[in-house]
């Protein structure tokens, strides 16, 4: 099986890779711009049987997740594209500027193979610790993460007809910039043990 596993730094993969470093590997760079460039790109000149991405996300209050925990990707969105005014966020299709989805669910049954959460997720292009903001996108998305670049994923991994699964440990709660207070470590250690666990029993 072909596999290209992707992260948006090398630092969320590299346990992983020095274990096991006979699969394709695409390091992004952080944010959303970047994955979709760099992925497209990617799978312009290659054919992939699962593409695998891999890292470290913030959870949602109120999402029941805690430090640590690893969890694949049901469901993402362009959680921050569109607008914000009166304390209420709305997306592009509420706006009536996009026809697509605004839910691009993973349909591939490898996600239902993996023994871990199932979860929804927004991707974002701003970290912010502003509550009125981060209540708005609760309100909008009911999310339970939020990550820099799964959408990314979702979005051209579907345009490109190529089955894709997308892997989060969650190494903060969102809103929270106080860098002591994440748990980064512990959420590689669980991502780069999970990766292994999918791949070997693939
Ligand atoms: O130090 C900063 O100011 C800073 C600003 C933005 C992101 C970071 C990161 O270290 C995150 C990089 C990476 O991790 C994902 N991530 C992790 N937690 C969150 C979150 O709460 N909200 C959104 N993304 C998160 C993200 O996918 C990035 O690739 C540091």
């Amino acid at each position: 099986m072909k596999i290209l596993l992707v992260s948006a730094t090398q630092l969320e993969i590299q346990d992983y890779v020095l274990s096991a470093p006979h699969h394709d590997i695409l390091i992004t760079g952080v944010g959303l711009h970047a994955a979709t460039y760099e992925l497209s790109e990617q799978l312009h000149g290659h054919r992939y049987d699962l593409v695998i991405q891999a890292g470290v996300a913030g959870a949602f209050e109120g999402s029941g997740l805690k430090m640590g925990d690893v969890v694949a990707v049901k469901q993402d969105a362009f959680g921050d594209i569109g607008s914000y005014e009166a304390n209420q966020f709305h997306s592009l299709q509420q706006l009536g500027l996009s026809t697509e989805k605004e839910w691009l669910v993973n349909p591939h049954n490898i996600i239902n193979k993996l023994q871990m959460p199932h979860v929804k997720s927004i991707t974002i292009n701003t970290v912010t610790d502003y509550t009125p903001y981060v209540q708005a996108l609760q309100q909008k998305w009911q999310a339970d993460i939020e990550s820099m670049e799964g959408a990314a994923l979702h979005y051209v991994c579907t345009k490109k007809n190529v089955p894709f699964v997308q892997l989060r440990a969650i190494s903060n709660v969102v809103g929270e910039r106080d860098k002591t207070k994440w748990m980064l470590g512990t959420a590689i250690a669980n991502l780069n043990a999970a990766v292994k666990a999918l791949i070997d029993s693939l």
